[in-house]
């Protein structure tokens, strides 16, 4: 089990503080800040657009992990691309030509990035997986953060990730909703690459000690 990647997501910070919480990822072992676009119509909330984006990419120096959970995402992969996302995941749910859209990301530069809802089987991936980067593995249903995980989505990592060295996929799995170090081994065993965190890194006393647990949550616990 490798030290895995950590995405802290900016939809639990303190938005009155924006730039003190920003300035705690910097400092962090943080390996991208990850950033839930929601349009209230594939998910029942609305959340931020492109002025936080813009506010994230000056102020924040990892790179931006961009879930759109919105319809009909190819209208937006340009500009966010132009707001400086390093990877783009667009919703297998929200995507007729799912194909074309993970090509038109990668084209922009970006890591293509697909998520699943819940009750979504990961084995609909299989005809496009030469053509996706990340694959965010959705362990709450989508549209807010401080959710409990959803105990299901653990084998399906792992299922997931058994696909992907079957077919020689070079693809990480992502994780979301839910996650925190009382669930993160058990994450890393099955399979996951990448964490995301909300809650438990923004609302914890020390954010960027809780960033490094989270980092180090791949080593056996001393007894
Ligand atoms: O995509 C999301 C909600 O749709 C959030 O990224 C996710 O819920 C993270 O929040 P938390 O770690 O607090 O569960």
């Amino acid at each position: 089990m490798s030290q895995p990647l950590i995405a802290p997501s900016l939809l639990a910070a303190d938005f009155a503080n924006l730039q003190r919480d920003l300035n705690l990822i910097n400092r962090s072992e943080a390996d991208y800040l990850h950033f839930d676009v929601m349009d209230g119509e594939f998910v029942p909330n609305i959340s931020f657009g492109f002025p936080l984006l813009e506010a994230a990419r000056t102020h924040c120096q990892k790179p931006l992990d961009v879930h759109l959970m919105i319809v009909q995402p190819d209208r937006y992969i340009d500009a966010f691309a132009d707001g400086g996302a390093a990877i783009i995941h667009v919703h297998y749910e929200a995507c007729t030509h799912l194909h074309r859209t993970l090509t038109h990301i990668r084209e922009r530069g970006c890591q293509a990035g697909v998520a699943l809802n819940p009750h979504t089987p990961v084995e609909g991936l299989i005809d496009v997986l030469e053509s996706i980067d990340v694959v965010l593995i959705m362990s709450v249903n989508p549209g807010f953060g401080g959710q409990a995980f959803i105990p299901h989505t653990l084998p399906k990592i792992t299922r997931l990730k058994q696909m992907l060295v079957a077919n020689q996929s070079a693809a990480l799995i992502e994780v979301d909703g839910g996650v925190g170090v009382g669930n993160a081994a058990a994450l890393l065993q099955a399979g996951a690459d990448i964490l995301v965190a909300g809650n438990s890194v923004f609302r914890a006393a020390d954010p960027i000690e809780a960033v490094q647990q989270l980092k180090n949550s791949h080593r056996p616990t001393m007894a």
